[in-house]
């Protein structure tokens, strides 16, 4: 199936992800999107984005043939309390959840073809960078990358590296934003004002991204070396940055977000497995 060949789809959680997933659907196909939520204002929300906002899980996975599952990992066990079983058979699941396994997955949505995505925020303008894991299924597999294809950038990429992908770029935004903030905070301590410091720290991340992008330099070593004058400012900021061990920071940063990934898709699965586990102990 392509992507013009999918008529609906469901958003399970039109939240901040889901409802960026909402806004970039229906701003760039025709498809139907049915978007679920709890509250009110998630689905005063979806609504007003012309979606078909209802609390009902189960009607939404039915009549779509794709459903992204948005909802907090915590959430999931619930989640499947409320769509039945023989409802997803035949879907194509792609599940956004951080941390939440392949395996937990599979053995929770009987008869879907499954898959394991990590956004990141900047799919709501388009620009997200989304790994997902695993090409198993040709007609599915490549409807999932068109699909996903709406939000941004999409890589194939082993399960094995979706937690650490989570921590760097699922996560990413927000570690970047601190970043900014600081480098514009550093700014107002040296004597410039907040809006001008804020709109220089973007102009010099964006024009960074675009010579590392395009391959100027290889590697974010030489960039720097071509700023780096002897006995001038850089090399001075630079003694600050290497004294306050702000990169060894950074890297453990991503590896604790990545921890943190790997913790959650234990946690989630032990209450599946037990969830599962109860409805057979029921049925026996
Ligand atoms: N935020 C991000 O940048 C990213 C998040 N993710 C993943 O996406 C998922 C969602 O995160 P995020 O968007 O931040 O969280 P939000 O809390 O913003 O969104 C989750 C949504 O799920 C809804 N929800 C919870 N339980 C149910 C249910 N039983 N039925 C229907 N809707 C339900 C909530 O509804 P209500 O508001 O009405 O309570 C809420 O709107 C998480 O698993 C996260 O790991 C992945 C990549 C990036
Ligand atoms: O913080 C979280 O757990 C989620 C996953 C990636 C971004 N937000």
């Amino acid at each position: 199936m392509t992507l013009e060949g999918l008529s609906s789809v469901a958003i399970l959680g039109a939240g901040k992800i889901g409802g960026a997933f909402v806004r970039q659907i229906l701003q760039k196909t025709g498809i139907r999107v049915y978007a679920t939520g709890r509250r009110v204002e998630t689905l005063r929300g979806a609504e007003s984005l012309g979606a078909v906002a209802t609390r009902d899980n189960d009607e939404a996975v039915r009549r779509s043939e794709l459903v992204v599952i948005a909802v907090k990992p915590y959430h999931f066990p619930q989640l499947l309390s409320e769509v039945k079983q023989e409802s997803w058979k035949g879907k194509i699941v792609v599940s956004l959840m951080a941390g939440v396994k392949l395996a937990t997955l599979r053995a929770a949505l009987h008869g879907a073809k499954v898959f394991r995505a990590m956004p990141n925020l900047n799919a709501y303008v388009g620009k997200s960078s989304t790994a997902v894991s695993e090409n198993l299924y040709d007609d599915a597999s490549r409807t999932v990358e068109e699909f996903l294809g709406l939000f941004g950038q999409v890589y194939w990429v082993p399960e094995e590296y979706l937690d650490v992908w989570t921590g760097l770029a699922g996560s990413g935004p927000a570690f970047i934003a601190e970043v900014l903030d600081a480098l514009a905070m550093g700014a107002v301590a040296a004597g410039m004002p907040r809006e001008l410091s804020y709109k220089a720290v973007l102009d010099v991340l964006e024009g960074t991204a675009i010579l590392l992008k395009n391959g100027f330099y290889q590697h974010p070593a030489m960039l720097r070396d071509d700023v780096t004058t002897p006995a001038g400012t850089t090399i001075r900021g630079l003694m600050v940055l290497e004294s306050g061990g702000v990169k060894a920071t950074l890297m453990k940063v991503i590896e604790a977000a990545a921890r943190r990934s790997r913790e959650i898709g234990n946690e989630i699965d032990s209450r599946i497995r037990e969830k599962i586990n109860s409805r057979i102990g029921h049925t026996a």
